[in-house]
């Protein structure tokens, strides 16, 4: 098994550090942010400074999800978004799905000039994944078994030998994990296939998203997700709008609930 690259090597530094494995999910609505910084030139800016001026302690990464930045503004707000965590010391996993034709993931790739690591979506196969797993100082998470209730109609339908499409992606996951850059998504909802994916490929952390707002079992995740310690547990709403109704306090709250987020994924750690 290939050692950690130097993300997945600083990340465990930060996780031991900061005694977290907190995700925290940057998808900055801008129909939620609050209405105060509605007025501010960059309002996805201003929301994400000080939620991460509130949450940076307890977080092991920062994860923005790229569809709510997708605009002119939002591509600015977004910059201004990492250079900011990465001032905090806090790696920031640019959560894109992306992959395409080996010269369009070329091009997607270049995301990784701004991000210390990406998700990638698999179903296009080896080569349209190239062009990430060759940034050998990146992080790479392939989405294996998604924590949406419509992850089953593709990921679980079962291949000739018996087993389902998801554990044959994470099996190709860690053929494709030369340079220890590769980790894999996993949600929390599906805490069986947890497991069952823990023990197929034990060397490859896992992001696990779907705590938080959308119920997924925490203890499953913090238990199935790490590989020697290393993984993250992503909440995004359930973090930065947790504040939505306290108006010019919401940070506190975030950070708040960020912290018991920490608390309670603590709990159920080694
Ligand atoms: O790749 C992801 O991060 C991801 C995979 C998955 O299976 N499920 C999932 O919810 N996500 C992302 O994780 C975040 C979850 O947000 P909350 O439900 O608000 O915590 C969103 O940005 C989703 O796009």
């Amino acid at each position: 098994m290939p050692e950690f690259n130097p993300f997945f090597s600083d990340l465990r530094s930060r996780i031991r550090s900061k005694d977290t494995v907190v995700s925290v999910g940057l998808d900055a609505d801008l129909k939620k942010i609050p209405e105060h910084l509605l007025e501010k030139d960059l309002p996805r800016w201003a929301f994400n400074r000080r939620i991460i001026d509130a949450t940076h302690e307890y977080a092991a990464c920062y994860k923005p999800n790229v569809a709510f930045y997708e605009d002119a503004d939002g591509w600015r707000s977004l910059r201004e978004t990492i250079a900011y965590a990465e001032g905090k010391d806090v790696p920031v996993l640019l959560d894109a799905k992306r992959a395409d034709i080996g010269n369009t993931a070329r091009k997607y790739a270049e995301l990784l000039d701004h991000a210390d690591a990406i998700t990638v979506n698999p179903y296009m196969g080896r080569d349209s994944l190239s062009p990430f797993l060759s940034r050998r100082d990146k992080g790479v998470f392939v989405l294996c078994r998604t924590s949406n209730p419509g992850g089953a109609d593709l990921q679980d339908l079962e291949l000739d030998s018996g087993e389902p499409l998801y554990r044959r992606v994470a099996a190709l996951a860690d053929v494709w994990n030369e340079a220890g850059n590769v980790g894999l998504v996993v949600g929390a909802t599906t805490p069986d296939e947890l497991e069952e994916l823990r023990e197929e490929v034990p060397d490859l952390p896992f992001l696990v998203p779907g705590v938080g707002a959308q119920g997924g079992d925490a203890e499953a995740a913090v238990e199935f997700g790490l590989a020697d310690g290393v993984g993250l547990v992503n909440s995004s709403r359930g973090i930065i709008f947790a504040g939505a109704e306290a108006g010019e306090e919401f940070a506190t709250v975030a950070g708040q609930a960020a912290k018991r987020l920490r608390d309670r994924l603590n709990r159920h750690r080694e």
